[in-house]
Formats: structure tokens, sequence, C-alpha cells
């Protein structure tokens, strides 16, 4: 599906003008949004200018980034100390001054995961080119380098395990399924969580949410009626995101321009 929304860099006066009064909070995906999509996922470096201009920005405003990957992973991609950081789909969440919190029950789901991990070892071996990368609440098989015709073989075994464990449910991404704690808890969740706890009210603060894949539309749907959802590139579902941008590149330029207009 071929999203077609306004541009946020061409309506970034449009959507400082909706804030009003309100001071802007900054939310963001990782992959396929602060960096480009590459083959080897331990590749996706963060670019040091979007470092930059979210290093700067945090200095302003509270930003945040809600990324499917492990938070320890992703904390070490970012290394900024000023930003906060949700992992796992926001299963695990750390910030400045001690902050953290991990979903209570997530926990629980533990064991399952462990189990869950040991079996797709076994049975993804013979797999040329799959890739399993355990984060603590989820565990990504990643098909992006595997033979086209390999690819359903990898999908049934995804789901033969996931088949095993009802406290698992199936998540999926760019050339990625995921086993996830089968619990009523994403990024939209993750978000709402990170306003309440820093006191960010709606009446005083607008959320700006930036993602590219579908489990972004957790987070894109729960800020739809306050705050700015804006959908990198696009995927294959309805969308909740009011503006666009096209890729990584006119992301960091939003970035950038948005702490232009905050410090002016
Ligand atoms: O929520 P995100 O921060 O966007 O994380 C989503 C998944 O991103 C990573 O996988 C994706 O990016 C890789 C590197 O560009 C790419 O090789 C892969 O095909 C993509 O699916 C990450 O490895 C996963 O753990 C995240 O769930």
């Amino acid at each position: 599906m071929e999203q077609k929304l306004p541009n946020a860099l061409q309506n970034i006066n449009e959507i400082y003008e909706l804030s009003g009064d309100k001071k802007a909070v900054l939310f963001l995906d990782y992959d396929g949004t602060l960096t480009p999509i590459v083959s080897d996922p331990e590749e996706a470096k963060l670019p040091g200018k979007t470092r930059s201009a979210l290093e700067q920005l945090s200095k302003i405003i509270n930003v945040a980034v809600i990324s499917g990957r492990d938070r320890k992973d992703i904390l070490s991609f970012i290394d900024i100390n000023t930003l906060f950081y949700a992992g796992s789909h926001g299963f695990d969440i750390s910030g400045p001054d001690g902050m953290e919190m991990q979903y209570e029950e997530g926990k629980k789901t533990l064991p399952s995961l462990d189990k869950a991990e040991e079996k797709l070892k076994e049975k993804l071996k013979n797999i040329k080119g799959s890739q399993l990368e355990r984060k603590k609440y989820a565990i990504a098989v990643h098909y992006r380098n595997v033979q086209e015709e390999k690819v359903d073989e990898l999908k049934s075994i995804v789901e033969e395990v996931l088949q095993s464990d009802e406290k698992l449910k199936k998540g999926s991404g760019k050339k990625i399924l995921e086993l996830k704690p089968n619990l009523n808890w994403h990024k939209g969740k993750a978000l709402q969580w990170l306003m309440k706890e820093l006191e960010l009210s709606k009446e005083e603060y607008m959320p700006i949410f930036i993602g590219d894949d579908i489990t972004d539309e957790d987070a894109l749907k729960a800020i739809k009626d306050y705050g700015v959802g804006i959908l990198v590139g696009s995927h294959d579902q309805e969308t909740h995101a009011t503006y666009q941008l096209k890729d990584t590149t006119e992301v960091v330029e939003f970035l950038q321009k948005l702490q232009q207009r905050l410090t002016k």
C-alpha cells in the first residue's frame, strides 16, 4: 500500500501552529526512521548528524526512542544519556535520573521466550541467511537474507513454535517475524506510560511520533486525537499518521528544523 500524506517538512509551519501554546514532546522509532534499513541489523549505526540533532533537541524538549530492538542495544547505538529509551516494543523502559520500568506482566513470559529461542535456534539452523535476534521481551526472526524459496519454510517454523505456547503472539515488520508476549502492551502504551510518568498532560504537551513500520501504528493511533503522527516512507497497512517523510534523510532535516524553530 502506497500511503500519500502531506509532507511534514513542507508543512512544518502548520505542525508548529497546531501545537499552539503546547510544548512538543518527541517520540521516535529507530530502524527505518533514524537509520536507513540495512541487511545486517548489527550495522544499523546512527548517523552522526542524527545523533547531534537528537542531542540538541533533548536539551530543550523531552525526546524518547521507542524501538522494537532490545533496550540495551538501542542505548549503545544512540548513546545519549539525556534521552528516554523504550526497548522490546515498549516492554523495557529507561531514562535519565535512574528511570526504569519493565512491564510487570511481561516478566512472566520470559520462560516462554527462552524456550522459544532454543526451539528456533535448532529448527532454523538449516535455513541459510536466517538470523535470530533475542531481545529481552521479544525474539526477531530475520529473513531479509534468506532465499525466496526458503521463506515459507521459515514462516511455518515460526508459526509452529508460536502455536506451542499461548503466552506468545506473532508480530511482523520489514522482512522480519517476531515472537512477542501475548499481552496488550505495545509502543502506544509505552508512549502513554512515558507521558504519564513525566507528568506531560495532553493539555500542555503535544506528542510528535515518527515511525516507519507496522508496529509504529500503535503509537500513531494512541496520539491521533491530540498529537502529530508522521509516517516515514510507507508500509502495507492502513496508517494513523497525518504527515509523511520520504526517508531517514528527511527525518534528520525535520529534526534540525524543529530544533531551529524551538530555539527561535
Ligand atoms: O521499532 P524499530 O526500532 O524500527 O525496530 C524494528 C526492528 O528493526 C530491526 O530490524 C529491521 O532493521 C534491520 C536493520 O536495518 C533490517 O535488517 C531488518 O530487516 C528490519 O526488520 C531490528 O533488528 C529488530 O529487532 C526490530 O524489531
